[in-house]
């Protein structure tokens, strides 16, 4: 088999996706997700410009040989484009593999170790009791674990926090929109929530919150501590990870336990913090963590401590890396949980996939390879429009990490 055309479909379809098509000689063709966002368009360019010209005439079956050509190759090793742009491919190749296999791809990986993937929701509200009837919605339609952000007395946008329907960070606009953050009145107001959400949910309920990067290492233990009589099923990204080390601080004050790694590219990333035992949850994720070819050496070194997988599965992780992910969940032994933030139907009907949603469990399918598609046709009434995630400063304009 070789592989005889490749390209980029970028669609809009309520947000930007960028999908590589794999196309081979046989007739079979495989699907990857290539989404960076807020910079969706230099994956496109990687990919386009200097990764597809070199896969034409090769092999789609040696999938490791083309990832340790695409990685060594450039030179230029790591990052969020070349590791996304490699994960597209990876993605796409092992969707191709499946397929001519005529097998789900979960069964290439060494067959399922659950009967479905637990998946998290994100609820959310602007104050309390919006952010507590969410979370019944949630419940109601059978998740068993939940996520719980809610707005800051005195601040105007916080992350995670949108009335409506559903969260999606990135706004529509020539450049990002500028946000104010301070962190005092959030370490009150964040026990106040959990509190309220135990006494009306009791204790059955998994409960998951995200921190997304907003305190200094001190701090994050100071909430860590000050959450653990709710025993969170973990505090997500309390401090950048930048400096892994600066976890340690984090581990020696409280027993809240920790989740860390959506931005993370490579399993240099994570390394210390995974043999430190430093954090519970590695939530690094195939399009932006190289595939399933470097994903899964993640696990592996994980496995060896004891921390388990959490992917992150916000909405701008595309439906094709939903459904890699969930053959990746179905099979992987250390498995904790799987971000489910559903997609719009707009997004639904462009990437059609064999992945189902049932009391609180999401399941890949049966549909040989990962089970999404795209419909090249319906991607073009949608076409790219600018837009970006928002930045944020603290009172006296100093930037923050948003
Ligand atoms: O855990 C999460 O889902 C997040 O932190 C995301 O909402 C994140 O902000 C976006 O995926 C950024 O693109
Ligand atoms: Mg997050």
């Amino acid at each position: 088999m070789r592989i005889t055309n490749a390209y980029c479909i970028v669609t809009s379809p309520g947000r930007n996706f960028v999908t590589l098509k794999i196309v081979t000689d046989e007739g079979v063709y495989g699907i990857g997700d290539a989404t960076l966002n807020g910079r969706e368009l230099a994956v496109e360019s990687y990919l386009t410009d200097h990764v597809i010209p070199c896969l034409i005439g090769r092999d789609p079956h040696r999938i490791e040989d083309i990832w340790q050509y695409l990685y060594k190759g450039a030179y230029w090793r790591r990052g969020p484009v070349t590791m996304s742009a490699i994960a597209a491919v990876d993605m796409a190749l092992w969707d191709i593999k499946a397929k001519a296999a005529n097998m789900p791809l979960y069964q290439l990986l060494g067959g399922k170790s659950r009967d479905g993937v637990m998946v998290y929701a994100h609820a959310n509200g602007r104050d309390i009791p919006e952010a507590l009837d969410r979370v019944a919605h949630y419940q109601a339609l059978g998740f068993k674990a939940i996520r719980v952000q809610t707005g800051v007395p005195g601040l105007d946008k916080v992350y995670g926090v949108q009335s409506g329907e559903a969260y999606e960070p990135a706004i529509r606009a020539p450049v990002p929109e500028e946000t104010l953050w301070a962190t005092e009145p959030y370490l009150d107001y964040a026990p106040k929530l959990f509190e309220a959400v135990r006494d009306r949910f009791g204790w059955d309920l998994h409960l998951l919150h995200d921190v997304h990067h907003r305190l200094t290492p001190i701090e994050a233990a100071r909430l860590g501590k000050s959450l653990e009589p709710y025993r969170l099923f973990w505090m997500e990204d309390p401090t950048p990870a930048e400096n892994q080390e600066a976890f340690r601080l984090i581990r020696q004050h409280t027993v809240t336990p920790l989740a860390v790694g959506e931005v993370f590219n490579s399993i240099h990333d994570c390394r210390e913090l995974i043999q430190n035992q430093l954090i519970d949850y590695i939530r690094a994720t195939l399009v932006h963590a190289g595939g399933i070819t470097h994903l899964r050496r993640i696990a592996a070194l994980a496995e060896l401590y004891q921390v388990r997988t959490g992917c992150h599965g916000a909405t701008d992780l595309s439906p094709v890396c939903m459904g890699a992910a969930l053959h990746f969940d179905s099979w992987v032994p250390n498995f904790g949980v799987q971000e489910y933030m559903m997609h719009n139907a707009e997004t639904d009907a462009v990437f059609p996939h064999a992945y189902s949603f049932k009391d609180g469990y999401l399941h890949p399918g049966e549909a040989p390879g990962h089970g999404v598609d795209i419909d090249e046709e319906l991607a073009k009434k949608y076409p790219y429009t600018q837009a970006y995630l928002p930045v944020a400063r603290l009172r006296d304009g100093s930037m923050w990490n948003w």
